[in-house]
């Protein structure tokens, strides 16, 4: 599935909703919800609260960043904080990129360190996605990184060894200032075009003393809903897609 150039930002915010449609019509009541952080989980935060507040769904949820947990309070949600023994039933959460084993590159909203929190504390991770993060091979969207601010030169120095052209990420509202996660640490973007051996990266990277965390998510999505125009279908590792209308609960 490729998105043709000619995508708008209205066809894209209409495959992000239909796909975050879908992922809620698969909550089932007493569900333990991860909830994911951007522009796809958004929608998808909104109408699980609809289902709680008008359909009498009964679920709790943690949020992967403040934005969402803000989002989940607003609409309804009941939210958990951390602790011990804490499992998900189900998380559902944007992707960068994801390719058709379903590896993903994940951070570009800088919540790559919860959401790797929660997507490892969660029987079932379902990525919901516009057409435009479906590729080949993962390395087009720069990979980020979240960096210990004392480590910054020396994470620049090991990732540039890596071939990844870092970019420190500055901060939207204020273009002069670096950009800081939800646990004051900085975000690195690494610019590697293609990643060939996405589990060798992973290795290499998280070794890097100052990198708390990488954005290649490898061997946790169980499957994925992809928008494109308005079909919506399921991928799974190794299988091939299938429309979504074709399941009522979780693939
Ligand atoms: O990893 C993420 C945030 O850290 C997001 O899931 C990713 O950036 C996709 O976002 P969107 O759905 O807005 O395209």
């Amino acid at each position: 599935m490729s998105a043709p150039q000619s995508t708008s930002a209205s066809d894209l915010a209409a495959e992000k909703l239909l796909a975050a449609t879908t992922a809620v019509g698969w909550v089932r009541d007493g569900m333990r919800v991860g909830l994911g952080t951007g522009s796809t989980a958004a929608p998808f935060i909104t109408l699980l609260g609809q289902r709680v507040r008008e359909g009498g769904l009964r679920i709790e949820a943690t949020a992967t960043s403040r934005a969402s947990e803000e989002l989940a309070r607003q609409v309804g949600i009941p939210l958990l904080e951390p602790r011990r023994g804490l499992r998900f039933d189900l998380t559902v959460d944007g992707a960068d990129e994801l390719d058709a084993q379903l590896r993903l590159i994940k951070g570009g909203g800088g919540a790559l360190l919860r959401e790797k929190i929660i997507a490892t504390a969660s029987d079932y991770l379902l990525i919901v996605a516009d057409s435009t993060k479906a590729v080949g091979q993962l390395g087009r969207f720069p990979l980020p990184l979240e960096v210990v601010p004392f480590a910054l030169p020396w994470v620049i120095d090991a990732v540039a060894n890596l071939g990844g052209a870092p970019v420190l990420r500055m901060n939207k509202q204020n273009p002069l200032e670096p950009a800081q996660s939800d646990q004051g640490n900085l975000l690195v973007d690494c610019h590697f075009q293609q990643i060939s051996d996405p589990d060798s990266l992973a290795a290499q990277l998280i070794v890097i003393p100052g990198i708390v965390e990488h954005g290649l998510f490898l061997g946790l999505a169980r499957a994925a809903v992809v928008a494109q125009g308005g079909q919506a279908q399921v991928w799974r590792p190794g299988q091939a897609p299938a429309p979504a209308e074709a399941f009522t609960a979780l693939p």
